[in-house]
């Protein structure tokens, strides 16, 4: 694992959790703090890259899309050898597969993912793109892994920047929405704390049903707004206020954002 920031620490926890041995898992990190209380927490070894990426299985590289020139370079300079059939899993925000294939040997695998931070609690959504070198029994090796901390769907190449914007960005559109919800409930005379709990426990009350309903969002929204009712009056102000134009410009936005970042660091 290069980078144990975020995203990288929650794939660790998610594949300890799993039972993947800590003594399988090797992190490279750049902050010696960091890397030291990952260490403690998971009982991983922190190396270089120089020498973590040697004999590894899949390289998983976490990093800011504006870092991974420069880790891919310190890849490339270590002991690799795409005959080894080592993978290299790339989970930055924007930068396609053609980025990393020209600087590593020829022919090796790399796999684009785009997880999400409820992988924290073993409910990611995982979604990967084969570059040009990865083969199907690559791919195998990657659900496996990113299964173990949620679900693992694959699309071509060309969709993962849309992807980013759904379900890689997605959590921070329904925790916007949880905010708003609760300042509101606030401007309506509950305290905080009373509006934390309600909007909480009905985001995953409602999360819930989205999963085990088999219903649609649609079929659950009417089920809830009566004729006339409460649920009728917000949703129309919420329709006049603009909100799937809103969403609709958000998603194009991330995806454009995602499409720049890969050309930002060419
Ligand atoms: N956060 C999210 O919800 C999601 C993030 N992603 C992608 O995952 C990647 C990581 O994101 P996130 O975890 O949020 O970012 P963080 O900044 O939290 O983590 C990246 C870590 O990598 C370290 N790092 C930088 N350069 C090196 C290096 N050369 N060697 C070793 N470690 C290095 C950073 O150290 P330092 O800070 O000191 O530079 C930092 O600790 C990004 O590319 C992002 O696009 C994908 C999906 C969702
Ligand atoms: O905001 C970002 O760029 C990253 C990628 C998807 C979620 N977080």
């Amino acid at each position: 694992m290069i980078g144990g920031g975020r995203i990288g620490e929650a794939l660790i926890a998610g594949l300890v959790e799993a039972g993947f041995a800590p003594k399988d898992l090797v992190v490279a990190e750049k902050s010696p703090t960091r890397a030291a209380e990952i260490a403690k927490e998971f009982g991983v070894a922190t190396r270089s890259i120089a020498d973590s990426v040697e004999g590894a299985d899949v390289i998983v590289v976490a990093v800011k899309p504006s870092d991974v020139d420069a880790v891919v370079t310190q890849i490339a300079a270590g002991e690799i050898d795409g005959e080894q059939e080592q993978i290299i899993v790339s989970l930055a925000a924007g930068i396609p597969t053609s980025r990393f294939e020209p600087k590593l040997p020829a022919g090796m695998a790399v796999v684009r993912v785009m997880p999400n931070t409820p992988m924290l609690v073993g409910e990611a959504m995982s979604v990967m793109s084969p570059g040009r070198h990865a083969r199907p029994e690559h791919l195998d090796v990657v659900r496996k892994i990113l299964g173990t901390v949620g679900k693992v769907a694959e699309v071509p190449e060309s969709q993962i920047d849309a992807v980013t914007a759904v379900s890689g960005s997605g959590p921070a559109y329904f925790f916007l929405v949880a905010e708003a919800m609760i300042d509101a409930a606030v401007g309506l005379g509950l305290t905080r704390a009373t509006a934390t709990e309600l909007v909480n426990q009905t985001m995953t009350g409602a999360a819930a049903m989205l999963d085990r309903s088999g219903e649609t969002p649609t079929e659950l929204r009417a089920a809830v707004t009566s004729p006339g009712g409460t649920t009728a009056a917000a949703v129309s102000e919420l329709e006049r206020n603009g909100l799937r134009a809103a969403f609709l410009d958000a998603l194009d936005a991330a995806k454009k954002r995602s499409v720049d970042l890969g050309r930002a660091h060419e």
